[in-house]
This record gives structure tokens, C-alpha cells and sequence, in this order.
């Protein structure tokens, strides 16, 4: 059974110290068997998902990743990233043991006890390359949204073996590792449409300079239809590669320019690409960083682990070279990547309004 709630869920202090002080997330609120959501994580009727926005005849393309040398897949991933920032990949080569690992582990550290995750908390963790939390940036937020994560930024495999946690340590190093060939293959194909015939060492530190991953749990909802998952955003990533599980809740905006939304169901094995502002912004707006959000679940926990695969942050970004040098006006200024992800952290989800603070002044 149940324990009793041990506190009025109405209360905001008491509320902030179980969920964030104390280290219990949403998953500690979910596992009190709540029978109604606390008002702290009522969203506004907008940023729910409303079932009669949801469009079934369309759906994300699912590129095979079998010939790469075919050069009909990179049409298609380029093509993909044009259309619909958003697909699919299978036959990508990331071992099905790696991915199945990587969410054993990820479901062992959220199943450890409140005190232990605590430890990498805002106010605890030794390092600002791990974090554990809850919501998005609940200073910021008016509603909070039902998630909790770990963060990992990725700055070297001693500091990584030293500094992230030994639940899932190895398995994140290893999905992170084993993703590198397909990351730098999306890549290459991606930059060749854009006349980028080398990623050299500058490029690199432009589209991937740096990683951050992503562990993310969300836990069962006692109202999934009032709250959300994730809320309406984009990406801060050059590209997203997303492992998610069987349950599904994921949700792309749709092409129409209306308020649409496509779900993107999970398929065994493959991984998720999206592409994310920052190459948007390299890109000139060519390929498109897409808005998307994960709905609660009333009967089962979710997981999900995004590698994010960013810009340095020192990095200056704006439309490449290549990319204007046939006289395409340039609809982005130059911006220091780390105060672009400064920008998006300092306020709630709202869509693709972080990509504003890249545009030129019209
Ligand atoms: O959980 C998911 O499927 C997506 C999560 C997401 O969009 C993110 O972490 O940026
Ligand atoms: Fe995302």
C-alpha cells in the first residue's frame, strides 16, 4: 500500500521541501499514490495536450541507416532535416545491448533512495557537469512540469569516471561512446548539403563541442490531461539523439503552421534525431529545430535519454561561410553559445521563442 501522505500537497513550502529539498522529485509524489495532482503542476489549458490537435495521417520519416553509402539515405536524412527537423533511425548501428543497458541504468539511479540522488542535486552535487532535478527551472516556471533528470555534461572521461554516478556511469559512457559514429556520419551528411565538404577542427567545435546527457524519468500522473511531461520547446542542441522507451508520450509540432501535433511512436531499437536551434542557426534556418513535448502518463513510468550533441561554449555561432557565401542573407547574428543556453534556462518552456535571441533585428 501506499504510504500516507505525509504532508498537505497544497502547501507550497512543504510542498518544495519533498519534491526539491528533500530530493523525492515527482517520482517520491507519484509514489505517495496521490489521487489528484497538486495545483504546483496545473498547467494552462495551452500548454496541455489537447487530444483533438493530435494528427494520426501523417507521421516522422523512419530512415534505414543500413547503406550509408546509398546516396539516396543522405537525401533522405537532409531532407528529413528540412521538412521536418524530426526522424527516425534504425539499422544506426548503436548495439541493441548498449541501449537496453543504458535504460536498465537509468531506471536503477532514479530507483535509489531520495538521499542518495540528493547528493547531485543543485545545492549538493560536486561538480556543475552533474546535476540532478526535477521540473524544468522551477524558479522560473509558474507550473511545474511532472519530470524528474539527471544531467551529465561531458568533459572528460577521468572526471566522468570521478563525478557521475556509479548507477549509470558506465552505461551512459558507453551509449555516449557508441553513438559517436553516427553522430559524426549525421553530421558530415548534413554539412555536405550545406557545401561543407570537412569538419574540421573548427567546425567541430561549432556542431560538436561539446555533450550533455540526459536521463529523464516521468513517473505515473494522478492527472496526465491537466499537467505536461516536457513543455513546448526546441532544442538548444546542434542534434538531438533521443533513446526513448516502449511507452510512448513524445510529440512533434506539426508542418502546417497550425496548432497540430504528430506523435512519434517508439520503435524497438531505433533512436530519435532532431535537429536543435544551434543548427538552425549555422544552418541559416535550412534545417529546422522543431517544437516538441512529452505528455504525462496515468498507468506507467517513462524514460528517456537524449544525448545532446552542442556547440562549445565559448563557441561564437551564426550562418556558416559556406552557407551565405552565394549572397544568402543571413537571418541570424553571431552569438557566444553559452549565453544562447544562458537565455533558454533563464526562463519556463516557451516553444521557439529562444531562437529570437539569434535573429537579426528586421
Ligand atoms: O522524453 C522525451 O521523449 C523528450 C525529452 C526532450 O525533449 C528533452 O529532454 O529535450
Ligand atoms: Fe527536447
Amino acid at each position: 500500500m501506499a504510504p500516507a501522505v505525509a504532508f498537505p500537497t497544497t502547501d507550497s513550502a512543504a510542498l518544495t521541501d519533498f519534491v526539491i529539498n528533500q530530493g523525492n522529485g515527482v517520482k517520491g509524489l507519484s509514489e505517495l499514490g496521490l489521487k489528484a495532482l497538486p495545483k504546483h503542476y496545473i498547467q494552462p489549458e495551452g500548454e496541455r495536450v489537447d487530444n483533438s490537435k493530435i494528427i494520426t495521417n501523417e507521421s516522422i520519416p523512419i530512415i534505414d541507416l543500413s547503406n550509408w553509402e546509398d546516396p539516396k539515405v543522405a537525401d533522405s536524412i537532409c531532407d528529413a532535416a528540412e521538412k521536418w527537423g524530426f526522424f527516425q533511425i534504425v539499422n544506426h548501428g548503436v548495439p541493441v545491448g548498449v541501449l537496453d543497458r543504458v535504460q536498465d541504468a537509468t531506471h536503477l539511479f532514479f530507483g535509489l533512495p531520495a538521499a542518495e540522488k540528493n547528493k547531485y542535486s543543485k545545492d549538493h552535487s560536486p561538480s556543475n557537469s552533474v546535476r540532478f532535478g526535477t521540473s524544468f527551472s522551477p524558479q522560473a516556471e509558474k507550473a511545474l512540469e511532472w519530470k524528474d533528470y539527471l544531467s551529465l555534461f561531458y568533459v572528460s572521461e577521468e572526471e566522468a569516471a570521478a563525478l557521475w554516478p556509479p548507477a549509470c556511469r558506465d552505461e551512459v559512457f558507453e551509449f555516449m561512446k557508441g553513438s559517436d559514429v553516427v553522430i559524426k556520419r549525421l553530421l558530415q551528411v548534413l554539412m555536405k548539403r550545406l557545401n561543407v565538404n570537412e569538419i574540421d577542427e573548427t567546425k567541430k567545435s561549432l556542431l560538436m563541442g561539446s555533450v550533455r546527457v540526459n536521463l529523464n524519468y516521468y513517473p505515473i500522473c494522478p492527472n496526465p490531461e491537466l499537467t505536461i511531461g516536457v513543455g513546448r520547446h526546441s532544442d538548444v542542441s546542434t542534434l538531438t539523439i533521443l533513446l526513448q522507451d516502449e511507452i510512448g508520450g513524445l510529440y512533434v509540432k506539426g508542418r502546417q503552421g497550425d496548432d497540430s501535433w504528430i506523435h512519434v511512436p517508439p520503435i524497438k531499437g531505433s533512436l530519435v534525431i532532431n535537429i536543435g536551434d544551434a543548427l538552425q542557426i549555422l544552418s541559416n534556418g535550412r534545417y529546422k529545430s522543431i517544437e516538441h513535448r512529452v505528455v504525462a502518463n496515468a498507468s506507467q513510468n517513462r524514460i528517456s535519454v537524449p544525448i545532446f550533441v552542442n556547440p562549445r561554449p565559448s563557441a561564437m555561432i551564426g550562418p556558416l561561410p559556406e552557407v551565405v557565401a552565394n549572397g544568402e542573407k543571413p537571418i541570424y547574428k553571431q552569438v557566444l553559445y553559452s549565453d544562447y543556453v544562458k537565455h533558454f534556462f533563464r526562463k519556463a518552456h516557451d516553444g521557439k521563442a529562444t531562437v529570437e535571441f539569434a535573429k537579426i533585428d528586421a
